[in-house]
């Protein structure tokens, strides 16, 4: 086994830039579609017009990150590869298929490259570099493209396992997915469920987007979308089921927020929050800080591991649990459910 040197972990980082690069070239030139089926580099360049020889080097790349697999072939005494995009990279990285978010991940190394360069800029306390980023239209934006991507792709899914599971989800009639973005969790959820009826509640542009997403889905009888702030006008009441996710980071008084939150349950309803939280240890601290930066430089926050449940416990919430993290983009979640006691 090789000794890395102590500072391995610093020179990882500029070779992870240089492979998010290698990502986003790929990307840019559709490889993953294009290598669908085996494809001899030499048959790629030529189609794309490049050179055979450099590109040869770049699917060695991919394939060392596990989005290519490779097989060697032998052709006029020469032994050469043949490349095939992995079925991760097929399901995620191919344009024609529900489950792509490649273009998600592309905004995302966009806006978290931006947002590295005013990291020195926002010390100075100048939050003025980060001001587009949580308005409105920003998040309208976001719910239409990369948000609503990563829904389709992953978050969706997540969502189901966790509600599905609940010992109360056969039982819920009336659920809100409280700063849905564009809707997916509760569209995806109704679709599977005609007896549910349900609310996304949204910031009025973004609702905008979910209640189109909604009328697409065919779901228009089953799920509204309703504008509002939520720390200021009233959410509704009598749900079942309230699903908040990566949303919390986002409200001045988490206390205030939660009161309200559970004023909207019926009595023994639920509530399950999907919400980072800064772990104790170094190293799985590390994901969710290098991600939640951008957020907290900004002003919001990012509570330390088993705060939420502190926080639901003095704001009025019994049976809590909290459930082992589950992966969603970019960042690990953690799952914290709490009830409303019943009258
Ligand atoms: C990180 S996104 C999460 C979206 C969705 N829950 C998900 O997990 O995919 C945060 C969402 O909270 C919404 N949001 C932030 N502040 C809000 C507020 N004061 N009232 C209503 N929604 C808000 C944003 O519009 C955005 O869609």
């Amino acid at each position: 086994m090789t000794n890395l040197h102590p500072l391995q972990a610093c020179w990882d980082l500029p070779l992870a830039s240089l492979r998010a690069d290698a990502l986003d070239t790929a990307l840019r030139l559709q490889l993953f579609q294009r290598l669908a089926a085996p494809v001899e580099p030499e048959q790629l360049a030529k189609a794309l017009e490049l050179d055979a020889t450099r590109l040869d080097a770049l699917l060695a790349l991919l394939w060392s990150m596990g989005l290519l697999e490779r097989r060697q072939v032998r052709r006029d005494g020469a032994t050469l590869w043949r490349y095939c995009a992995t079925e991760l990279a097929q399901r995620y990285f191919t344009e024609d298929n529900d489950t792509a978010c490649g273009a998600a991940w592309q905004a995302r190394l966009t806006s978290l490259r931006q947002f590295g360069a005013t990291i020195g800029t926002l010390l100075h306390g100048n939050a003025a570099s980060g001001a587009a980023s949580g308005s409105g239209p920003h998040w309208a934006e976001a719910a239409r493209t990369h948000i609503a991507q990563e829904q389709r792709a992953v978050t969706m899914d997540v969502a189901r396992g966790i509600l599905s599971r609940l010992p109360e989800f056969p039982h819920v009639q009336r659920m809100l997915d409280l700063g849905g973005g564009p809707g997916g969790v509760a569209i995806a959820l109704a679709r599977e469920n005609p007896r549910l009826r349900g609310v996304v509640f949204e910031l009025p542009e973004t609702a905008a987007v979910a209640h189109q997403a909604i009328a697409d889905a065919g779901l228009a009888e089953q799920l509204e979308a309703r504008g509002g702030d939520l720390t200021s006008d009233a959410l509704g009441e009598g749900f079942d089921l309230i699903w908040c996710a990566s949303v919390l980071h986002f409200v001045p008084d988490i206390h205030e927020t939660l009161r309200c939150v559970r004023a909207a349950l019926k009595p023994g309803g639920v509530l399950v929050c999907a919400q980072a939280e800064i772990p104790a240890t170094a190293d799985a601290a590390q994901r969710v800080l290098s991600y939640y930066l951008p957020l907290l430089l900004r002003g919001h926050q990012v509570l330390p591991a088993g705060h939420l449940c502190q926080a639901m416990e003095a704001t009025g919430f019994i049976d809590i649990e909290r459930l082992d993290t589950v992966s969603i983009p970019l960042a690990p979640v953690a799952v914290t459910i709490g009830r409303r006691a019943p009258s």
